[in-house]
């Protein structure tokens, strides 16, 4: 195990309602300030390795999972505490407004409450703070929670397709922001957009649904990490 290792899992496996496992087998080691991306076709198991490694899938065994190099488990308050996840469609607290929900967020976490006006005004968001966030768009919604997340900065933010639903310059300002988050902390998400990941990521892990469950084909860095690269190596050279 590098030194340098944030958070590291293997031998992951995730189900839902059956035996059969979503995802197999699968091992990840995020090194601090590490920005780490997954990408895969849909339904091979990205939002179930995230869910588990946030420890918010109960239907899960690992044979290991380390922070700071020390041996965990998933769903340890201290843990938990270290990462926040953004969901992909995230449609909880709806009658919060977003300053209600920003609260709670900190409130959660057992963090005093930090200026997020800066991220609010990358993100445009000024006019939406007091609205129920039920009544904003896909987009806004999104928005409400990725500026959570980086004003709450954990050691770790997971954040499952994070550009979906956002428009042009949201989507700049978000790949800045986690361009800028290595100062601070790792990164690990999922797209569907290859010039999310090429544009942000120090690695970039493939989940392939093989035999029926989902696991890490391939992992891209340096120099491989670019679309036509990562477009041959997935046979898809004639785009
Ligand atoms: N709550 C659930 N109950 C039962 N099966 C589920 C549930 N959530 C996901 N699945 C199944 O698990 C598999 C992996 O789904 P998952 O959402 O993790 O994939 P994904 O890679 O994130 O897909 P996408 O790119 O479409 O978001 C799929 O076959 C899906 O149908």
């Amino acid at each position: 195990m590098e030194t340098s290792e944030l958070f590291g899992i293997s031998g992951l496996s995730a189900w839902y309602g059956t035996a059969d496992p979503v995802i197999e087998d699968v091992a990840l080691s995020i090194a601090r300030g590490e920005v780490v991306g997954v990408i895969g076709m849909n339904g091979a198991g990205k939002t179930t390795l995230f869910k588990a490694i946030a420890g918010v899938l109960g239907t899960c065994r690992y044979d290991e999972a380390r922070l700071d190099g020390r041996r965990v488990g998933l769903t340890d308050r201290a843990v938990k505490r270290r990462r926040i996840m953004v969901f992909s469609d995230e449609r909880a607290f709806g009658n919060f407004t977003f300053l209600e929900y920003l609260s709670f967020v900190f409130r959660a976490y057992r963090t005093p409450l930090a200026d997020c006006s800066r991220i609010v005004q990358g993100f445009g968001f000024e006019r939406y703070v007091e609205t129920p966030l039920r009544e904003l768009s896909l987009g806004s919604r999104k928005k409400a929670s990725l500026i959570a997340a980086f004003a709450l900065s954990p050691d770790l933010l997971i954040l499952d397709e994070p550009v979906n639903g956002l428009d042009f310059e949201s989507t700049e300002y978000l790949y800045r922001l986690i361009r800028g988050y290595r100062e601070h902390g790792s990164v690990l998400f999922s797209s569907h957009v290859l010039e999310s990941v090429c544009l942000t990521c120090d690695r970039v892990l493939v989940l392939e649904r093989t035999d029926g469950a989902g696991r890490t084909r391939k992992t891209f860095s340096g120099e491989e990490i670019s679309p036509a690269s990562i477009r041959s190596v997935l046979g898809h050279d004639e785009l």
